[in-house]
């Protein structure tokens, strides 16, 4: 079977890597299997769900380079999920509720006071179609619970359990006891679906094979498992990745903004650190570069993904951000490099690719060879000698051991005391590339001003 995933995040907020985790697993798992994906934005809740959400969840995918085939959202699709609910109450699986919340409330005390679990009594099920017109004649508005296939008839009965069970991809043999669980609300009073029952017709429309999501989910399976067989269809396969916390164990929330993808791209990560660090934490894989999405999908393999919650820290991150810009190929750059006004020649990104912590670090170094700096001069003496000994062009890569060689047997300086100031003078910098790849690439009046300490 083509697997056939989707992401369905609500526009409530910025997409954290959290977020991102479930839509790399996603993604990655139908670009393994030859599959497609869906970004479906669960935008029914209106009051919190925004425009500039919706388009900042696109944007962020788009630059991870998380393409989707098919592209939906809920709040389109409301004449659908009107039909799939009259099929629901005509059948008897939705049944009209009137208990207020205080009612609700004073009840739930109620069961607690007797040591009985909290769940729904099914009171309104024993409602007679006359006391239910004529309450909708009253003018009151029912909320629609659906009825989960469990055998805890009623007030007052202990439930039994009535377990669901299914093979999760990711944590294997998994089980919901639906007794335990009241029947849950998917219509409220004003008319509006919960997300737990437009996610199953959308997922049955959508002819989805494969969910998988954050465990955060798993109870919700057990339920929407139910939804599925009520609606006449299969129960798509599930899998329920750990979730990430943050470095300090704090949850993660598109409502709080930590750890959103704006921020990294705010900070000039590359969205391939961003993917290899999202899909590989807390997996058994270690975490490394790699160069493209079809290596990571060829890696990514569910039964890896540890059932602990995966720490997220930024510290890494950047760490395996510099270790993927440290090896990647001049061909893979050569664009942006043009792009940031680098004309990207070989030479310059092979010298300089392994001092950069981001891809914007290019720059600095572009400066160094092409543009105009304001020399060190920390020891003007040696400085001047070095100049009087500076060969003439052209340059290669022996060029600055033959001259260091000569700047030392005119001034019989060496070691730290040769080589520091030469890098402050040409560089301006303390630390760096290798000067002999350097020296090469920034010109002999170059090299020659800056010793003199003019800006160059
Ligand atoms: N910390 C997390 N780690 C991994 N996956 C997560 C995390 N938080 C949410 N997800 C997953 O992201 C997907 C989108 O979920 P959702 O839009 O509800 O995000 P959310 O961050 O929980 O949002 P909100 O804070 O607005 O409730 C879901 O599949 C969910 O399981």
């Amino acid at each position: 079977m083509t697997p056939r995933v989707r992401f369905a995040p609500s526009p409530t907020g910025r997409l954290h890597i959290g977020n991102i985790r479930t839509a790399a697993l996603n993604w990655l798992f139908a670009r393994k299997h030859g599959g497609s994906f869906l970004l479906r934005l669960d935008d029914t809740d209106t009051v919190r769900s925004t425009e500039e959400f919706a388009a900042a969840i696109r944007d962020d995918l788009t630059w991870l380079g998380l393409t989707w085939n098919d592209f939906a959202r809920q709040q389109d699709r409301t004449a659908r999920y009107d039909e799939a609910a009259a099929a629901l109450k005509a059948s008897g699986a939705l049944y009209p509720c009137f208990e207020t919340e205080e009612e609700l409330d004073r009840r739930r005390k109620r069961q607690l006071a007797m040591h009985r679990p909290p769940i729904y009594d099914r009171a309104a099920l024993k409602l007679s179609a006359e006391e239910i017109a004529a309450k909708i004649a009253a003018g009151e508005k029912p909320h629609w619970r659906f009825r989960l296939p469990n055998t805890s008839e009623g007030r007052g009965l202990t439930p039994q359990p009535t377990l669901i069970s299914w093979n999760d991809l990711i944590r294997g043999d998994q089980s919901v006891d639906l007794g335990s669980l009241s029947d849950p609300v998917l219509i409220r009073g004003d008319g509006t679906y919960l997300y737990t029952f437009t996610s199953v017709i959308d997922d049955v429309d959508f002819a989805i094979t494969h969910i998988v999501r954050g465990e955060d989910h798993v109870t919700n399976t057990g339920v929407q498992m139910a939804i599925f067989e009520a609606a006449g269809a299969t129960p798509p396969a599930f899998g329920h990745h750990s979730l990430l916390v943050g470095a300090d164990g704090q949850a993660l929330s598109k409502r709080l903004g930590a750890l959103s993808i704006q921020s990294f791209r705010d900070e000039g990560l590359e969205p391939m650190a961003v993917l290899c660090h999202a899909a590989l934490v807390g997996t058994s894989d270690a975490i490394e570069p790699l160069q493209s999405r079809d290596d990571l999908a060829a890696k990514l393999d569910f039964s890896k993904i540890s059932t602990a919650p995966g720490r997220f820290d930024v510290a890494e991150l950047k760490v395996l951000n510099s270790k993927l810009l440290h090896t990647l190929e001049y061909a893979a750059v050569a664009e942006r490099l043009r792009a940031a006004g680098i004309e990207g020649r070989e030479h310059f990104w092979n010298a300089v690719r392994g001092n950069l912590e981001t891809f914007g670090d290019a720059s600095i170094w572009w400066n160094v060879v092409a543009g105009d700096i304001e020399p060190v001069i920390e020891d003007s003496k040696l400085t001047v000698a070095a100049a009087s000994v500076l060969p003439d062009a052209p340059w290669s890569e022996n060029t600055w051991s033959e001259w260091t060689a000569a700047v030392k047997a005119k001034t019989g300086a060496k070691g730290r005391a040769l080589f520091h100031p030469l890098r402050l003078a040409l560089t301006g910098r303390e630390a760096g590339p290798e000067l002999k790849t350097l020296l090469p690439l920034m010109g002999r009046d170059r090299v020659l001003a800056r010793l003199e300490g003019k800006r160059a």
